[in-house]
């Protein structure tokens, strides 16, 4: 836009303006020799932009496809990119464009080129650390089975992931670019007739004790431009990164309101004193950035002191959203209201947060889906079993190291001793299962929730950690809830179950009777999708065996 906002020729020289301040004919004054700089300053623009552009092209044109590469592949490809990407880091940027600005008589073009291969090393580990963190997730080897080319991957599922970094760092690249090159300019490299930033800035300094004005224009010009690129790359990168839709915040407004409401809510009455807990009229609302999505709609159950509850429903149904309102667990933009919900006599929603806290571990525990992903992989499992003891139990190193051992071996555990010292990565899913149980157990709670205990876990450790629930369950006369969405795991081991569906209750009541006779016909297609009373393969080929038999007669 140079040649159409410019006000007069950048390099014509009026004597009458030399060193003047803004009037209407100069807006911006004249400098110390008379230019006009305004003038100087938009035609700067023009190169300044386009030297940030060529650092940008030259930097993303090696650094990321040697960072997509070096991160898929690895080997010797990663470790010799890696191995250039260090000794470019460690050698003086500066000292360089020095030298290359001598040798091509300051060509600021050639200059920014030499920069670019400067900020290579930084896309190229930027997109090397996301490479690798995407190249092992299961959507890439599930593409890879399914005859994706190498190619197809690195575009297709890989660029899209570093592309939000990729462009922060972009626009970070081109506010130092600008930086560098006004700093090359103002050092007096580069064409000295060209109307540039950094040489406006070097006029301006040598002519600091006449015009201080003269440094301001650039120098805003400068400092404006590079913020707006920091914040224009984190508000693309945002935009970029979130593809499915925005939550909202909940603010300490909203929290405000909602708390008075369920305190006003809250006017459940007391249970009979057998209830270990009690949800009644259970909402749970998320907030969306237009709208708000209610996922419970009024939830009702209660559970009996020394009872197994079973709350099944297939994926979805609001069993784990259930389960993390009574566990005040839910996330921060999720809004949860309820009539009362009770545990062992108490209706949390009347207490505040640090008391509610309080009963977490001791009154109520809690096992959770994943066991490898809920130990952290940092810490050992005696460290992970011993440190909670000492917080909330207030034990003692030495007596909580004895507890654990002894919860170990209650959950099944040989060797306590050597599985203490082991790190999650060293156990199976069935003993990280047992040990998370320890660790639900060592308060010895009243109410034990489980939220599909054995869905990570392979077939028969699954039978066998149910059936250590059951016998912990009843040696402990605790309130069990099982979230689940397999009924064979309700006819083993419940006592009561309620069905949920699309974020209501849609039949509860004993085992028994609801196996015998559903009422409602969800629960009847569930019951009927439970594979335990289905025909075995060797059934199955017998009865195929005696029909082919049949035919041929
Ligand atoms: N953070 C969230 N933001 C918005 N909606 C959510 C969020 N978490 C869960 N939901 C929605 O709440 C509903 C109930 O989810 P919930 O996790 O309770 O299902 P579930 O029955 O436990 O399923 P699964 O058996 O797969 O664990 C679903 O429609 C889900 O999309």
């Amino acid at each position: 836009m140079a040649p159409l906002i410019q006000m007069h020729d950048p390099n014509r020289i009026d004597y009458n303006i030399v060193n003047a301040m803004p009037s209407a004919q100069h807006i911006l004054g004249g400098d110390s020799i008379g230019r006009d700089v305004w003038s100087r300053l938009v035609w700067g623009g023009q190169d300044a932009f386009l030297g940030a552009l060529i650092v940008m092209v030259v930097g993303i044109g090696i650094g990321v496809p040697a960072g997509i590469f070096g991160g898929f592949f690895g080997g010797m490809r990663d470790l010799s990119f890696s191995w250039i990407s260090d000794a470019l880091m460690s050698v003086p940027g500066m000292i360089v464009l020095l030298i290359v600005a001598g040798g091509t008589n300051g060509n600021m073009m050639i200059l920014m080129a030499v920069m670019g291969v400067f900020m290579a090393p930084g896309y190229y580990r930027l997109t090397r650390a996301a490479t690798i963190a995407v190249r092992n997730e299961p959507y890439v080897d599930a593409a890879k089975v399914s005859g994706v080319s190498n190619g197809r991957i690195m575009m297709g599922h890989i660029l899209r992931v570093v592309a939000a970094p990729i462009i922060i760092q972009t626009s970070l690249t081109a506010g130092v670019a600008l930086g560098m090159q006004a700093g090359l300019q103002f050092l007096g490299i580069g064409d000295p007739l060209a109307p540039s930033w950094g040489a406006m800035m070097s006029d301006a300094m040598n002519s600091i004790l006449t015009n201080q004005w003269l440094m301001v224009p650039p120098a805003v010009v400068l400092g404006v431009l590079i913020a707006s690129f920091a914040i224009m790359g984190s508000t693309l990168g945002q935009i970029t990164g979130t593809r499915s839709e925005k939550t909202r915040r909940v603010t300490r407004a909203d929290r405000k309101r909602l708390t008075a409401l369920t305190r006003a809510h809250a006017t459940d009455a007391a249970p009979a004193s057998d209830i270990a807990v009690r949800v009644s009229g259970l909402k749970v609302t998320y907030a969306m950035s237009k709208r708000e999505i209610e996922v419970l709609h009024g939830v009702d159950f209660e559970v009996r002191t020394g009872e197994v509850l079973g709350i099944v429903g297939e994926s979805g149904s609001g069993k784990s959203q259930s389960v993390f309102a009574i566990l005040d667990l839910l996330p921060g933009n999720a809004i949860s209201r309820a009539d009362g919900i009770w545990i062992n006599g108490t209706n949390v929603l009347t207490i505040d947060k640090s008391q509610r806290r309080a009963l977490l571990g001791r009154e109520i525990a809690y096992i959770p889906q994943e066991p490898i992903s809920n130990l952290d992989p940092m810490f050992t499992i005696g460290h992970q079993l011993t440190e909670p003891m000492r917080a909330v139990l207030g034990m003692k190193r030495r007596a909580a190291r004895d507890y654990a051992i002894q919860l170990l071996l209650r959950v099944g555990i040989a060797d306590p001793e050597r599985v203490m010292k082991l790190h999650p990565h060293e156990v199976s899913g069935g003993m990280a299962q047992r040990v998370l149980i320890a660790g639900a157990l060592a308060g010895r709670p009243k109410v034990l929730i489980a939220d599909e205990p054995t869905t990570a876990l392979d077939v028969t450790v699954q039978a066998e950690v149910l059936e250590l629930l059951r016998e912990l369950q009843a040696e402990e006369n605790m309130a069990l809830i099982l979230v689940t969405h397999n009924f064979g795991v309700v006819a083993d081991i419940c006592d009561r179950v309620t069905v949920m569906k699309d974020g209501r209750v849609v039949e509860a009541g004993e085992v028994r009777d609801i196996f015998r006779s559903p009422a409602n016909p969800y629960t009847r297609e569930l019951i009927d999708a439970s594979l335990d009373d289905a025909e075995s393969r060797t059934e199955l080929d017998a009865r195929e065996a005696q029909r082919l038999e049949g035919v041929s007669a």
